[in-house]
């Protein structure tokens, strides 16, 4: 097809230009680095007996180029394979001057006359690939924005160096390119899309980096990879300001975090932290508590059916509200009142200080700071005040022991009479100065002994104990199955979030717990207390946040809408809506939006990009075949060409007990701790499979079916929507999957 586009030649020729000035490049790099390597070895053999600091020198200077070099040469040769992705023609309207500019995941220019040979896709001008139409455009740059014309969009598929297809995108024309990267397989790993970043997504990628973002986006929508593809924007774009270690990306689990990982070091931003919402505040307490995993307990909501489920999922919404963040302020405010020092500091009779003035110190002065940081500050201050009295103190001692002589002097003629008190005078003056010598600053720490210094977790026990206190019978319930659990060292998810406030506020954050960004993908599941914990502990309010409503399944606990984190907790946060799915099709896509249409009209459902596929099966069984039914369906999505397949149930227990029953190699039953196995059927419960996907999707129940209530309805969503291409429902009725017949 390629050899049919009337600029294939122009085209080849470009992409031989290119690879053989990436390779000349390339050359010289490696010569330089042979070069340095022979230097390093002659300082090591010059190590010996020559003067030794300056080999040692060449040996540093040698090895940092080696290093740089070395992992750039390394991006570089990944690169000449498929140098680039597409070509923009853009016409600057002032100068009237157009140039082509070819799209990649490098920057190279000529060293004489600086012209671009592949421009990065970060680069201002490289947004006009992604969202520009043709005709009259525009683009921001650091000196504003650029108006023009765009002349020319093409797509390249190159493979291996050899350009196979060439496609121009006009008004009319489809985004092939996208259809062709869709219809893909999934292989255990989140992709890399800079070629296809589509314009709604490329605004959420570009807008304003210096500013907050809040994503509502549908169901595989690309709020995962979107959001990494901010963060290599936000690297590139801050290179000179940003640590990437100064980044964190929160994750709901480990099994997660494996998936994502895969795609950092192509996007260059490797080196940042991933981890979780209770590892980071593990971390930043500085104690491992023990923490009730909260998809136990949602299993407690979903399986035990006990009577007080009302309860506890009224306790954990309250607990994540900002309204329970008010009770932790005024805890805090009640325990900095109860510091009284009342009493002056005296020593031989002499004020040091007036308790008023260290009132003052706590109270105005220092007030910003942290309270037990507070406390040290004003410990120190009065200690270093202590010094410098000292010496003034000793002065007024001898001053007035003076005053005193010389009164007794004309007071008294007679020496006899006289010497007596002298003695006496000089006695007391001699056991006041050794009294003040004597006296170090240990003197304020005693002054201010009452000062409780407690643990965080103590803190958080006494907070709920005086909760307990009040007249209010929910209240007083809270507060007694929370305190019956922390006794035992019990933390639920709830819990982390007043602790880590309770943290900063009282005693504030090491360096290496604050971050210059934070990335939170899954922030549906996030309570509004987690989040303002979060920016207070952090220390910055520079977050993207990423989330689904209709995914919500921690909802009891978690966000029912956005406008909370966007007037409480990141007012100056930009809010964008993903609307467009693109991993499922359009098949599987409307089955899963006529579940939400049916059964929770309030919530959003998602459009999906074009893309055809067979319709979802279902498979009728009967209980004592669901096995057998379940292999043969396996067998089914393997033959229709999946790469991964998962049998999704709606609870742990179903899934473990289908796992025993299996007893395969080919199968692998999936915890939160676990990383997905290649080319294995992952068995996971519905809670678990949310933020992955798959190329075929099982859905089967055990024991449990799915009920009409909006947990089961999220839960079914999730499962339904990780399929990519094929998606299955096993069991013996369709109203187990809230389904009426006929589906
Ligand atoms: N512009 C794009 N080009 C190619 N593939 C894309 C594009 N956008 C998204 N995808 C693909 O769509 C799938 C879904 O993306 P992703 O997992 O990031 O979505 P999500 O919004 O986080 O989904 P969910 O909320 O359902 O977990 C992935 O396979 C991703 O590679």
């Amino acid at each position: 097809m390629a050899e049919q586009h009337p600029d294939h030649q122009i085209e080849k020729d470009r992409l031989d230009y290119t690879k053989s000035f990436i390779n000349e490049f390339l050359e010289a790099a490696e010569q330089k680095q042979r070069a340095s390597k022979e230097n390093i070895h002659e300082a090591f053999v010059n190590l010996d007996h020559l003067d030794s600091s300056l080999s040692y020198i060449n040996i540093l200077v040698n090895a940092r180029f080696f290093e740089t070099s070395a992992s750039d040469l390394a991006h570089l040769k990944k690169v000449v394979k498929k140098p680039y992705f597409g070509r923009i023609d853009f016409q600057n309207e002032e100068s009237g001057q157009e140039e082509s500019y070819y799209i990649g995941k490098v920057s190279l220019f000529t060293k004489d006359t600086h012209e671009s040979v592949i421009i990065d896709w970060r680069s201002p001008i490289a947004s006009l690939y992604y969202d520009g139409r043709l005709g009259e455009s525009s683009y921001e740059a650091e000196a504003g924005t650029i108006d023009g014309s765009l002349n020319l969009k093409r797509q390249y598929v190159i493979e291996d160096g050899v350009l196979e297809e060439i496609r121009d995108i006009d008004v009319t024309t489809r985004d092939e390119l996208l259809q062709v990267s869709l219809s893909g397989s999934a292989d255990h790993r989140l992709n890399e899309i800079v070629s296809t970043i589509q314009a709604e997504q490329n605004e959420v990628v570009r807008a304003d980096l210096s500013k907050p973002i809040v994503v509502q986006g549908v169901a595989g929508s690309g709020k995962t990879t979107i959001a990494l593809h901010r963060l290599s924007m936000f690297i590139y774009t801050y290179s000179e300001q940003v640590d990437p270690k100064n980044i964190m990306i929160l994750a709901p689990n480990d099994l997660f975090i494996d998936y994502i990982s895969e795609a950092l070091p192509e996007l260059g931003v490797d080196d940042i932290r991933q981890t979780t919402f209770t590892e980071y505040v593990r971390q930043a307490i500085g104690r491992k508590v023990k923490v009730q995993d909260s998809d136990e307990k949602l299993l407690t909501l979903l399986e035990d059916g006990q009577e007080d489920n009302d309860f506890i999922a009224w306790a954990s919404g309250y607990k994540g509200s900002l309204d329970f963040k008010e009770e932790v302020d005024a805890y805090i405010r009640d325990f900095e009142h109860s510091f009284r020092v009342v009493e002056d500091l005296k020593i031989e009779g002499f004020t040091v200080f007036k308790g008023k003035k260290v009132e003052r110190l706590f109270f105005e002065e220092y007030a910003y700071l942290p309270y037990y940081e507070r406390v040290k500050k004003v410990k120190s201050v009065l200690k270093t005040d202590f010094k410098k009295k000292k010496k003034e103190m000793e002065k007024r001692v001898e001053d007035k022991f003076e005053a005193s002589f010389d009164r007794l002097y004309y007071s008294m003629t007679n020496t006899e009479e006289r010497r007596p008190k002298v003695v006496k005078l000089h006695e007391e003056r001699d056991r006041k100065l050794d009294s003040i010598k004597q006296t170090t600053g240990k003197v304020v720490d005693e002054y201010m002994k009452d000062i409780a210094v407690w643990k965080v977790v103590d803190h958080y026990k006494d907070f709920m104990e005086k909760l307990g206190e009040r007249d209010d019978a929910s209240l007083q319930q809270m507060s007694l199955t929370s305190l019956k659990k922390l006794k035992s060292n019990n933390f639920e998810l709830e819990d982390l979030a007043p602790l880590l406030y309770l943290k900063k506020r009282m005693y504030g954050m090491k360096d290496e717990n604050r971050f210059q960004k934070v990335v939170i993908d899954e922030a549906q599941d996030y309570s509004p207390f987690q989040l303002y914990a979060l920016k207070e502990a952090t220390g910055t309010d520079l977050f993207t946040i990423l989330g689904d409503l209709s995914q919500g399944i921690h909802s009891y606990r978690g966000l029912h809408d956005w406008d909370t984190v966007m007037e409480h907790i990141f007012p100056k946060a930009i809010y964008r809506t993903l609307k467009k799915s693109y991993r499922t099709t359009v098949e599987i896509m409307e089955t899963a939006n006529n579940l939400l249409t049916e059964r929770m009209p309030h919530l959003d459902t998602a459009e999906p990009v074009v893309r055809h596929g067979q319709n979802p099966d279902f498979i009728k069984v009967d209980k004592t075949r669901k096995e057998t039914a379940l292999a043969e369906t396996v067998e089914r999505a393997w033959k229709r060409g999946a790469l991964s397949v998962s049998i999704i149930t709606k609870t742990m227990k179903d899934a473990t007990s289908l796992f025993k029953k299996w007893e395969s190699e080919n199968v692998q039953l999936l915890t939160k701790d676990e990383k997905l196995e290649h080319g294995k059927v992952a068995i996971l419960p519905s809670y678990l499979a949310k933020g992955l996907e798959f190329d075929a999707v099982i859905l089967v129940n055990g024991k449990e079916t799915y009920q009409n209530t909006e947990l089961d309805i999220k839960l079914l969503y999730v499962a339904m929507t990780r399929a990519l291409h094929q998606l299955y429902f096993v069991g013996e009725t369709t109203q187990e999957f809230l389904y009426p017949e006929g589906l």
